[in-house]
């Protein structure tokens, strides 16, 4: 099967990570996750952040670098590819439709966090890195 190509974005305030909380009714609902999802057919990984950054908070964005640091996961469903990438909102958010909570977190918060798993390498590198 395909893998499932998914972006995910790195937004950062005053030193600390933006971790969002999966809503509880959706798939993989209750882990915290970057902000994204599904990359459509014939998007580029910029253009589906900024879409999905529009959709889940009604906030325009602006992509920049890609992290070196991909994730995998093997799940009931398929297997997810993770892409993440610095993202700078450029407008307030105004809504959140898929996530039951946001939270800007310092390194030691993140590692206390459950995050997805395909989320797992990403989030030790950026601990790592301090955020
Ligand atoms: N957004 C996001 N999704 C992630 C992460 N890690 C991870 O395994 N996923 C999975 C959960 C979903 O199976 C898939 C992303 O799809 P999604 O459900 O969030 O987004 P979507 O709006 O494109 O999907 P859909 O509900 O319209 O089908 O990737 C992550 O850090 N961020």
């Amino acid at each position: 099967m395909d893998k499932i190509q998914v972006v995910g974005a790195i937004i950062r305030h005053d030193g600390k990570l933006l971790a969002a909380k999966r809503a509880h009714n959706r798939v993989l609902g209750g882990y915290w996750e970057f902000p994204g999802g599904k990359i459509e057919p014939g998007e580029t990984p910029e253009a589906a952040l900024q879409r999905e950054i529009r959709e889940e908070f009604g906030a325009e964005s602006t992509v920049g670098a890609k992290f070196l640091v991909d994730g995998d996961a093997v799940l009931d469903f398929g297997e997810v590819l993770l892409h993440v990438y610095d993202v700078q909102l450029d407008t307030p958010v105004v809504k959140t439709v898929a996530h039951d909570e946001l939270r800007y977190v310092t390194a030691d918060e993140a590692a206390q966090l459950q995050w997805a798993p395909s989320d797992i390498p990403v989030i030790k590198a950026l601990i790592a890195e301090g955020l």
